[in-house]
Formats: structure tokens, C-alpha cells, sequence
């Protein structure tokens, strides 16, 4: 297993009493790509935050690839992770912004570095983009720079909250489209925080449920579609059972 969170609980300060969560359990194995969703508020932003390192919690087991437990300051830099704004720095040029992860390693030459991102830009279709600045792209293209970024910290674990979710549906599309090929090639492990059930449907092996407060094991579901997948799948009788039952499920688990 990749990833084997178990009985995690986590509350913010005094302000409030109820945890985000008491006792959550979750796993992806290598490879997987898993989508979380759940009621705005449930807690998913948390949970990446906490996987990340960013914020320790009040007790719980996080193990990566089998290892022993680490805390939040030894998990820090040990996982791909790409919040809810892409947060490119306005003064870096494309270039610049993707050797941030570079910066902070240096693990190889700059001139290594610099060659692998120019390959990645391709690999992107962000060719001819990396003197440019961030204001100067469409939405598109900023989140595929903070994606690449992301993926240039060259870490197995992805966890992206909501990279979609500001676009337009045409563009998302696409995004789709190019995720679904790219990730396809990389064999990384990708947490992926969606509010859109079919985005949802159409990239993920399986999907979680979260919602929130005293929930102990999360519940799952299977999305048992053939891969390679696109969007005429949408149209395709069994996507639309599973995204019934997905609906139906998270109305239940959010009322419950
Ligand atoms: N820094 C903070 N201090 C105090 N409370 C916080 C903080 N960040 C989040 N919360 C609270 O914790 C709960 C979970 O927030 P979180 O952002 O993880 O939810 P979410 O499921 O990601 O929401 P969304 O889908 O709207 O992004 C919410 O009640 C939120 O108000």
C-alpha cells in the first residue's frame, strides 16, 4: 500500500469544539487514482493539508509505502501537493516557478533541471510558454504549470485539491483529457479533491466519500469502468448508474 491513513483525528482551535474528523481511515494503493468528495466543509482540504504535512494531527497513523508513521515536519517535501489556488509566483517566469521544487532539493545540476522541465513542458503542450509569466496564461495553462510543478518534485503521491475546479467546462474538457493520458504513462498515486461527481466518475479507479465529523472508515465506491476512458463514456448507460448512485449515496451519507 502506498498510502495507509488510519483512525485519524484532527480538530482546529477551541473555536471549534466538533473534530473536522475523529476517526478516519484510508488507503490508496501504487498507481491508484482516487477521488475524495463530500459537502463543502467536510474536512478534504484538512485531510490533504495533514497528509502533506502541513498541519499535525491530534492522533492517527499515517504510513507511506510501508514506512513506520512519520510526523507532519518528516512527511513535509515527501508528497506532491497542489492547493486549492495554483499559487505560481507573479515575479517568476514559467521556468522559474517550475524550478522551485529544484530550489529547495538540489538534487541535480540546474542545467539537469532546466532540461527535464523543458521536456516536461512539452510533454504539457506549454511549449514556447517558460519566459512567460503566469498572468499571461489562460486558467488552462496556469494549472497545468502548477501541475507540472507539482510533478517536478518527482514524488510518487499527488495530492490535488480542486485543480479543475475554476474552469470552464470546455476547457476542463480538455484538461480531462490530457490528465487521463498523462497519468496514464506516469504510474504515480493520485489523491484528486472534486466537487463534480462526473469528473469524478470519468478519471478515478475509486471514489471516497467524506463527511466529516465522527465518521470512522469512509465510505468507497468502486468505479468499475474500462480504461482508456473519454468523454463519450458520459454518455454511456453505466456512467450514468454510477453517477446516480454516487449521487444518491453522498445525498444519503451528507443526511444521514
Ligand atoms: N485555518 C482554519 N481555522 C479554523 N477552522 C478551519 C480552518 N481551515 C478550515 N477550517 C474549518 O474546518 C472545516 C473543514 O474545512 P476544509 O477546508 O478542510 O473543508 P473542505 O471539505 O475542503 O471544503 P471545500 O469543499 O469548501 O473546499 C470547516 O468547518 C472549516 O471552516
Amino acid at each position: 500500500m502506498l498510502l495507509s491513513i488510519t483512525d485519524l483525528q484532527y480538530s482546529f482551535a477551541a473555536a471549534h469544539s466538533q473534530p473536522v474528523f475523529s476517526k478516519l481511515s484510508m488507503e490508496a494503493s501504487q498507481g491508484e487514482f482516487i477521488s475524495l468528495v463530500g459537502a463543502s466543509g467536510c474536512g478534504k482540504s484538512t485531510l490533504f493539508k495533514i497528509i502533506a504535512g502541513l498541519l499535525e494531527p491530534a492522533s492517527g497513523n499515517i504510513r507511506i509505502s510501508g514506512l513506520p508513521s512519520l510526523n507532519a515536519a518528516s512527511r513535509l517535501g515527501k508528497i506532491g501537493y497542489m492547493p486549492q489556488q495554483d499559487l505560481l509566483l507573479p515575479w517568476r517566469t514559467v521556468l522559474d516557478n517550475c524550478l522551485l521544487p529544484w530550489e529547495l532539493k538540489r538534487d541535480c545540476s540546474k542545467e539537469d533541471a532546466v532540461q527535464q522541465i523543458r521536456g516536461l513542458l512539452h510533454r504539457f503542450g506549454l511549449a514556447g510558454t517558460e519566459a512567460a509569466y503566469p498572468q499571461e496564461l489562460s486558467g488552462g495553462m496556469r494549472q497545468r504549470v502548477a501541475l507540472l510543478r507539482t510533478l517536478a518534485a518527482g514524488n510518487d503521491l499527488l495530492l490535488l485539491d480542486e485543480p479543475f475546479g475554476a474552469l470552464d467546462a470546455i476547457t476542463k474538457r480538455e484538461l480531462h483529457r490530457w490528465l487521463l493520458e498523462l497519468w496514464g504513462g506516469l504510474g504515480k498515486t493520485v489523491l484528486f479533491i472534486t466537487h463534480d461527481l462526473e469528473e469524478a466518475l470519468l478519471l478515478s479507479d475509486r471514489i471516497y466519500l467524506m463527511t466529516g465529523g465522527s465518521c470512522e472508515r469512509l465510505q468507497e465506491m468502486t468505479v468499475d469502468l474500462p480504461r482508456p476512458r473519454h468523454y463519450q463514456l458520459n454518455y454511456q448507460p453505466q456512467f450514468i448508474a454510477l453517477r446516480e448512485e454516487l449521487e444518491r449515496r453522498l445525498h444519503e451519507s451528507i443526511n444521514h
